[in-house]
């Protein structure tokens, strides 16, 4: 036959599954083969007898696809050889895509070029089954699972002399990060000849997955294990990330599986999943050569043999506050908080960090005091000495924040400076880049940023060669990052590039030690000259501790600044808080409304008439301060009787 009549009849074929729903030539066990036609035919509207050539894209929009899988890539790539080597000679080529399906890596014989162009097998082609219907990678996506798709298992008749076998690749979390395929352009016709070939690819990409996997958590514990003692170290099948507490922080596909077999996904201690305590753990030595352990496994009872993997760099796997010291003293750290016990895990774990070039990832609300934070880590390390640089990601305009971060070289567009600019990431050499609001950084910065935290290197804007920079950077966000990557708003590997330690600041409202917090908070205002020495009476303590601060310390602020510029003699009263500090202004007129004249429609004047226009006395009553009466009595147009003091 020849391939175009193999073509049409691989067409009529279709079409009856089309109208009747059933396929002889389908085995049983193609069953998923079957649900991705109706998929092609359904949910895509292909058309079968309308073969499709195949997309490759355009060059930018590979080098998109590229960037947005760019670690994982590196890490991937000696696996993708070493597969390459072993397939080449069998007439097989590889393709690594995204999770998309375009092809982001490929390895092929020069010699076959236009005919594999042509088949599809090529860097940047399109293998999503929307555009290229039922194919092993495209299928492998949408269900989630290694195939082969083997000649009319395709559905486009342009593709029945391929075979195909493809394998997911997971990132820590689970999301798909990439897909394995190995392809043919000519195969023995019968499908079990592919049995090797899925096996093989589901080795290395199950291989590729935990390298990625060890990369991801290299500055973290890892506790490998697996059923047989002898391949613990060399290929343990299980991996679970850990902190100092023995919880589970990322599981590769294996643990994961380990762990769902337990009916708990996510929030697993070891000390659940195994039988042993947290001190069997770590007793396992990490520097001797019976590094393994036995463990019981809770639910099946067999036993698995653990290994421990040592961070690169030890302190950020003890985030237990027992598992290291906390008790070193560093003034400019130890000023930020009293007995607050989040404040207190934060900042030991900020001590332990300071001097480590890891990233450092500051979360809490707005106004918490990240940059203050940040500030205090860089006084307290060693690069105290040289410059502690503040970009705020979201107050520069999206134009001008690349020149800004990167600098630029004379002549670099128009408007530039004659001599150029040096970026401020230039401007933190040897010292600390602070990058507020990180979530708010363009995409397309994103992957610049993260070259620059992979190389060490930055490219100004115009400039032909990078310039060497050493500088440590530490992000805050008040937002939800996690759920900004899950958007695709922000790169994943830029999230783990700079999160080697999460430091997490309470709300204002949250900590158990709000006074000290407004003590030192108004102690800094006066030493700083922005306010006079001005004391906090108890009566306005007691409103500020009781108030819940929804723009923590950034309000507390502006309301002793207002207090300051309000109050008589140096003392700060509840009258002299901005009313928002104080307790609602509705229940307090309540109370007041009680002894005025019931006469009087407008409870504001009754108290004022009451209490003779003594303003001050007024807003105690009402518990809010005197400007507030004043803009009340305005909003109302009532106006206080000239002479009042004389009636
Ligand atoms: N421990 C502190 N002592 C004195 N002042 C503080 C302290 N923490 C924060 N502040 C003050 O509170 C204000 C807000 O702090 P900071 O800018 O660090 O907060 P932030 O969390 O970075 O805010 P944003 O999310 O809006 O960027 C600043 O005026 C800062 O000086």
């Amino acid at each position: 036959m020849t391939m175009q009549q193999a073509q049409r009849r691989h067409i009529d074929t279709i079409l009856s599954y089309t109208d009747e729903g059933v396929c002889a030539a389908l085995s049983p066990e193609s069953e998923l083969i079957g649900r991705s036609w109706k998929r092609c035919i359904d949910e895509y509207g292909l058309d079968p007898s309308q073969p499709r050539r195949a997309r490759i894209v355009t060059h930018q929009t590979l080098r998109e696809h590229q960037d947005s899988v760019d670690e994982f890539l590196n890490v991937a790539r000696a696996g993708v050889e070493q597969l390459y080597m072993n397939i080449a000679k069998l007439g097989y080529v590889l393709l690594l895509t995204d999770h998309r399906g375009i092809t982001v890596q490929f390895l092929g014989d020069r010699r076959s070029d236009q005919r594999l162009r042509k088949a599809g097998l090529y860097l940047g082609a399109d293998w999503s089954e929307k555009y290229a219907g039922t194919c092993a990678v495209g299928t492998c996506i949408e269900e989630g699972q290694a195939l082969t798709c083997h000649r009319v298992d395709h559905f486009d008749a342009t593709h029945i002399s391929l075979t195909c076998t493809s394998a997911p690749i997971l990132d820590p979390l689970g999301n798909l990060l990439a897909v394995l395929d190995i392809s043919a352009l000519d195969s023995p016709d019968p499908h079990s000849s592919q049995t090797f070939a899925l096996h093989l690819t589901q080795l290395y990409a199950r291989m590729i997955e935990d390298a990625y996997f060890l990369r991801r958590y290299r500055n973290q514990t890892v506790f490998r294990c697996d059923a047989s003692r002898e391949f613990v170290q060399v290929n343990g099948q299980y991996l679970f990330a850990i902190d100092g507490d023995g919880c589970v922080e990322a599981a590769n596909t294996a643990g994961r599986s380990l762990m769902w077999s337990h009916g708990n996904g996510s929030d697993t201690k070891l000390t659940s999943l195994f039988e042993c305590e947290l001190r069997d753990i770590w007793s396992i030595p990490y520097d001797q050569d019976d590094q393994v352990r036995a463990f019981r496994h809770c639910i099946s009872g067999n036993t698995f043999f653990a290994a421990l993997i040592q961070p690169r760099i030890k302190s950020t796997a003890f985030a237990s506050s027992d598992a290291l010291p906390t008790d070193e003293s560093v003034p400019e750290l130890d000023a930020l908080a009293a007995d607050d016990p989040v404040m207190r895990r934060t900042l030991g774990l900020a001590k332990r960090l300071r001097n480590r070039d890891v990233g450092l990832l500051v979360l809490g609300e707005t106004g918490t005091g990240k940059e203050v934070l940040a500030r205090a880590i860089h006084q307290s390390s060693h690069r105290s000495r040289r410059a502690f640089v503040a970009v705020n990601c979201a107050a520069i305009p999206e134009s001008l924040i690349e020149s800004e971060l990167f600098g630029y070289v004379a002549g670099a567009f128009t408007g530039a400076r004659a001599r150029g600019m040096r970026g401020m990431i230039q401007q933190a050499d040897g010292g600390t880049l602070f990058l507020d609001e990180i979530g708010d950084m363009p995409l397309q910065l994103q992957t610049r940023l993260l070259r620059v935290l992979a190389e060490g290197e930055i490219l100004p804007v115009g400039a032909d060669s990078p310039v060497k920079v050493n500088c440590r950077v530490i992000a805050a966000t008040h937002q939800d990052l996690g759920q900004l990557i899950e958007h695709g708003a922000f790169r994943a590997d830029l999230y783990y590039r700079l999160n080697g330690a999460t430091l997490r600041l309470p709300s204002l409202g949250e900590r158990a030690d709000r006074q000290h917090v407004i003590n030192r908070v108004l102690t800094h205002l006066i030493d700083q000259g922005q306010l006079p020495d001005v004391r906090i009476r108890a009566d306005a303590m007691s409103a500020l501790l009781a108030y819940d601060w929804p723009g923590n310390i950034r309000q507390l602020v502006n309301a002793l600044a207002f207090a300051e510029a309000t109050c008589d003699d140096g003392q700060i009263t509840a009258n002299d808080l901005p009313d928002e500090c104080l307790r609602d202004p509705a229940i307090a007129a309540t109370s007041v409304e009680r002894d005025v004249d019931p006469d009087e429609s407008d409870p504001l004047l009754a108290a004022l008439k009451k209490y003779r226009w003594n303003v001050s006395e007024v807003a105690r009553r009402y518990g809010v301060s005197r400007p507030t009466i004043y803009r009340w009595m305005q909003q109302q147009a009532i106006e206080a009787p000239r002479f009042q003091s004389k009636i």
